[in-house]
C-alpha cells in the first residue's frame, strides 16, 4: 500500500477550500505507487488526485510543476496540477508538500495490444516534439555520468562475470556517448513504464509519475520505452509492438541519422540504468518502507539480449 501519511477527511476538506475544485464527497488511499503517498478525492464537482511527497529531492518539484503545466498547455494527456485561488500548485499537507491533480481515466496495461503501442508511441512523439521548446532545465538523474559514478558500488554484490559486463558496458557507452551530446535534446519523462500509463480499452487516459523528469537526450526516454513496452519475459523483443510504437512516434518525430546510429547502444544504456538503480535499491539504499523491490535480473536479462542480438531495424515512419 502506499499511504504513508494517512489523512483525515477533515484535514481534505479543509485543504480543498484553497481550491475552486468543489467540496469532499468522499476520500480513498491509493494502493498502487511505491514513493509518494496518493489519494483519490471525489469532489461534488469532479476526481482527483492528490499527492504528498514522502522522499526524494523536495526542490526538484517546481521543475516538475512547470514541466506538467508545460505539456498540459500544450494539450499532452498529463494531469496539469490544479492551482489554488493564488494561482500556486504547490502546497503543503500533514508537513509534506502536495500536489493535486485532476484523476485521469483508465487502467496500466500488463500485456499492451497494438493499437495500444500506437497510441503510446503517439503521445511520446508529440511529448517530444514539443518538449524540445521547454525552456526548464533539470539534468538528467540517471545518465551516463550518474551510471559512471554509480556502477562501483554495486560491483562487490555480482558474479566475477557480471562485474566484468557491467565494466565493459559503462566504458563502451562512454566510448559512444562521453562527449557532450550531439542528440537532440528536450524534456523526457524518464520512466515510462506501462504502469505510468492509463489506458480506456485502446484509448491513451494519460501519463503519469513525472517524478523522474528531466532534460536530456530524448533517445533515453525512447530506449526506457522500448525496453519495457515491446520486451517479452525473456527480454526479447516484441517485433510487432516494436514496429507500431516506434512508427507512431517517428510520425511525430522522426529518429535524426545520429539517432538511429546510436539506438542499439542506448537500447542498452538504458536496460544498463535500470539493472543498477533497481540492485542499488536491493543492496545498497533499501527504501524505509517493505515494498517488494523490483527484480534487478529483468534488466540484466533485457541488456544481454540487446548485447546479443542488438535493436531490430528501426522502422519508417507511419502516417499520424
Ligand atoms: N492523475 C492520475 N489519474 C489517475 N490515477 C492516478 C493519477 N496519479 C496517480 N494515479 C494512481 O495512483 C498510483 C500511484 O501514483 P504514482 O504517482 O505512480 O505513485 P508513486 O510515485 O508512489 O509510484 C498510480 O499507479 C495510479 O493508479
Ligand atoms: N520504474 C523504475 C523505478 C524508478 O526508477 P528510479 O531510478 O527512480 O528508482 C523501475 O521499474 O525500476
Amino acid at each position: 500500500m502506499a499511504v504513508f501519511t494517512p489523512l483525515s477527511e477533515t484535514q481534505v476538506a479543509d485543504f480543498l477550500e484553497r481550491f475552486d475544485a468543489g467540496t469532499l464527497t468522499r476520500l480513498e488511499g491509493v494502493a498502487g505507487g511505491t514513493e509518494n503517498t496518493t489519494y483519490f478525492v471525489t469532489t461534488d464537482r469532479r476526481e482527483l488526485v492528490l499527492t504528498l511527497f514522502e522522499q526524494g529531492e523536495h526542490e526538484e518539484l517546481p521543475f516538475f510543476v512547470e514541466l506538467l503545466d508545460y505539456l498540459d498547455e500544450h494539450r499532452l494527456p498529463v494531469p496539469g496540477p490544479l492551482h489554488d485561488r493564488d494561482g500556486t500548485a504547490l502546497q503543503s499537507l500533514a508537513g509534506k508538500p502536495a500536489l493535486l491533480f485532476p484523476r485521469l481515466p483508465g487502467k496500466h496495461p500488463k500485456d499492451p495490444n497494438l493499437a495500444q503501442c500506437r497510441a503510446l508511441g503517439d503521445a511520446l512523439g508529440r511529448l517530444h516534439a514539443v518538449s524540445r521548446h521547454f525552456p526548464g532545465h533539470r539534468p538528467n538523474p540517471r545518465d551516463l555520468n550518474w551510471l559512471v559514478a554509480m556502477h562501483h558500488r554495486v560491483l562487490v554484490y555480482l558474479s566475477p562475470e557480471d562485474q566484468a559486463l557491467m565494466k565493459d558496458e559503462v566504458e563502451t557507452y562512454q566510448g559512444v556517448f562521453g562527449d557532450a551530446s550531439r542528440l537532440p535534446q528536450g524534456a523526457l519523462h524518464g520512466d515510462l513504464f506501462r504502469d505510468n500509463t492509463l489506458f480506456e480499452g485502446d484509448r491513451l487516459g494519460g501519463l503519469i509519475d513525472f517524478y523522474n523528469g528531466c532534460t536530456g537526450d530524448l533517445l533515453f526516454d525512447l530506449a526506457i520505452v522500448i525496453n519495457d513496452w515491446a520486451c517479452d519475459a525473456q527480454g526479447r523483443l516484441d517485433a510487432d509492438r516494436y514496429e507500431a510504437l516506434l512508427g507512431a512516434y517517428q510520425a511525430r518525430r522522426p529518429l535524426s541519422d545520429e539517432e538511429r546510429k546510436v539506438w542499439p547502444m542506448m537500447l542498452r544504456l538504458t536496460a544498463l540504468r535500470y539493472w543498477l538503480s533497481r540492485l542499488l535499491v536491493v543492496y545498497v539504499d533499501p527504501p524505509a518502507h517493505d515494498l517488494t523491490p523490483h527484480d534487478p535480473q529483468q534488466f540484466r536479462s533485457i541488456l544481454l539480449e540487446r548485447l546479443q542480438h542488438g535493436a531490430l531495424p528501426l522502422p519508417e515512419r507511419s502516417q499520424p
